[in-house]
């Protein structure tokens, strides 16, 4: 059964990642049991904060007793979407292209690489990881006999509307954009942004107003 988390905000939403990467570790390290208090220390959130963002999704503690650590990693995987299957491409075979290609980790968590698209002639044919690279002339056909759900945009931000709006016209559900630019789709495509040089940004605006502080 789904259930619907629609008035839930995206506040409590961006921090489950958080919650499910160091509930991963405490498995790892073999901790079946933690508090809010505990699990504060560690995240950096506060208990309360804690106590609050799980309860969105009914609560999961239990009074004197905490979480259960691998109760809950699998729950928020669930909540995530973890526990299913996705296939996806990638647009754009270039260094960043190739780099999430060879990251074996997506895989895991059931984001399936099907293929990589390109325009240049000296990509078109090679293969990542027994992945192809294939011309960005089959794309729509490849989505569709595919069934692909997510593209994912690595390249650069002169043509990323044009992909994105080719990956719309082929049903693609989500767009992972990692292109220095807001695309504009439907709204019924999910579109998710991965801007790194705005955290690069904001790195070097925190090591600024240090300096500034010190004098
Ligand atoms: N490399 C990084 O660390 C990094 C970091 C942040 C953001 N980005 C962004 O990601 C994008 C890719 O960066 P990169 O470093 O991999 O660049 P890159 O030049 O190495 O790769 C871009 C690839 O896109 C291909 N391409 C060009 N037009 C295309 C089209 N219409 N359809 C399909 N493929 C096409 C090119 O042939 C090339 O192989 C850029 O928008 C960049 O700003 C990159």
């Amino acid at each position: 059964m789904n259930r619907d988390f629609s008035n839930v905000s995206m506040a409590v939403i961006r921090r489950l990642p958080k919650y499910h990467r160091y509930l991963k570790d405490l498995l790892e390290k073999e901790v079946y049991r933690i508090s809010s208090r505990e699990l504060s220390k560690l995240i950096g959130f506060t208990a309360s904060q804690i106590r609050q963002d799980l309860n969105c999704f009914g609560g999961f503690g239990q009074q004197g007793y905490g979480y259960n650590v691998e109760e809950l990693y699998q729950e928020i995987g669930k909540i995530l979407g973890l526990n299913k299957t996705y296939t996806t491409v990638i647009i754009g075979a270039g260094n960043l292209g190739q780099a999430i290609a060879n990251y074996p980790s997506f895989i895991k968590y059931g984001f399936k690489l099907m293929g990589l698209f390109d325009i240049n002639p000296k990509l078109i044919g090679m293969k990542i990881r027994d992945i192809d690279i294939l011309d960005l002339d089959y794309l729509e056909e490849y989505i569709s006999k595919n069934k692909v759900e997510i593209g994912i945009i690595c390249t650069p931000k002169e043509v990323a509307q044009e992909v994105a709006e080719r990956l719309a016209d082929s049903n693609v559900k989500g767009i992972w954009n990692f292109a220095p630019v807001d695309i504009k789709v439907p709204k019924e495509i999910i579109v998710e942004n991965v801007h790194l040089s705005e955290s690069l940004f904001i790195l070097s605006y925190l090591l600024n107003e240090k300096e500034n502080l010190q004098g």
